[in-house]
């Protein structure tokens, strides 16, 4: 199979005065479509720097990111914006809804801008959410609003689903199950999702696990059968 993401020598840096920090210090990886890819590291590996070149909020000093066959390492603004448009679907840890929007107005505005977007009330079918498409954001718990986050994300129909730490800001069990409903949606839509985390014990439950650290990617783990999330404890 060919690789959708193909990330070469990826180096980014921030320079301040005289001390220059390597985020990504040569990240090489490839992920293939449909996959379900969890990204670990402690604090500071360089995970968010990751995602934000991934999903074309940044680019890198040098190197090269294939999605798809092409070198967004290369795209000026224009190209980043219609390809944030287009291409990706973000799920944030603090969800990022409009508060004065229900949560099917929420779905149907990001679906609205989208090429070739899924049926909102279909989505948030599939998210669990059929009695709530009317609530806004504050009549919700988190793990609703994430839910509708997700359905936002899923219903723009985009090449790659970016996870910043998706159950941060959830307990324990309403974490998992939006866990579960990510991998599902995988499937249902063989999207192809990337989630980064700091918490090691998700990587039975990918595919594909990367592992950072210091900028660098010290592992790539391949699960062939991997465990439904109910079954993973931490
Ligand atoms: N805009 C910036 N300017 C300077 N340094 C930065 C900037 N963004 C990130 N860094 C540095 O790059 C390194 C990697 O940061 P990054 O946010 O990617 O890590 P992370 O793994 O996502 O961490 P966390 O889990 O804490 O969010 C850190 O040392 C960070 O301080």
């Amino acid at each position: 199979m060919c690789a959708l993401i193909e990330f070469k020598n990826i180096i980014k840096s921030y320079t301040m005065g005289d001390i220059t920090i390597h985020a990504s210090d040569g990240v090489n990886f490839e992920v293939n479509k449909g996959e379900f890819v969890v990204i670990v590291g402690a604090s500071g590996a360089g995970k968010t720097t990751i995602l934000n070149l991934l999903g074309g909020m940044d680019s890198p000093t040098s190197g090269t990111i294939l999605v798809d066959g092409q070198n967004i390492a290369l795209y000026d603004e224009k190209q980043l914006t219609e390809y944030r448009r287009d291409d990706i679907g973000f799920v944030f840890q603090f969800y990022n809804l409009i508060q004065n929007l229900t949560a099917l107005e929420n779905v149907e505005l990001a679906s609205q801008i989208s090429k070739n977007p899924l049926d909102a009330r279909h989505v948030l079918e599939r998210v669990g959410l059929s009695e709530r498409m009317a609530n806004f954001p504050a009549q919700m718990s988190g793990g609703e609003q994430q839910r509708v986050a997700i359905a936002r994300a899923i219903a723009k129909n985009p090449k790659l689903l970016l996870c910043d730490e998706p159950t941060g800001a959830l307990d324990y069990q309403t974490g998992k199950s939006i866990l579960g409903l990510l991998r599902e949606m995988c499937e249902t839509y063989q999207m192809t999702v990337i989630v980064i985390t700091h918490n090691s014990a998700l990587a039975p439950m990918a595919d594909r696990v990367i592992h950072l650290r210091n900028g660098k990617v010290y592992g790539v783990e391949l699960n062939e059968n991997p465990k439904p999330i109910e079954e993973i404890e931490w």
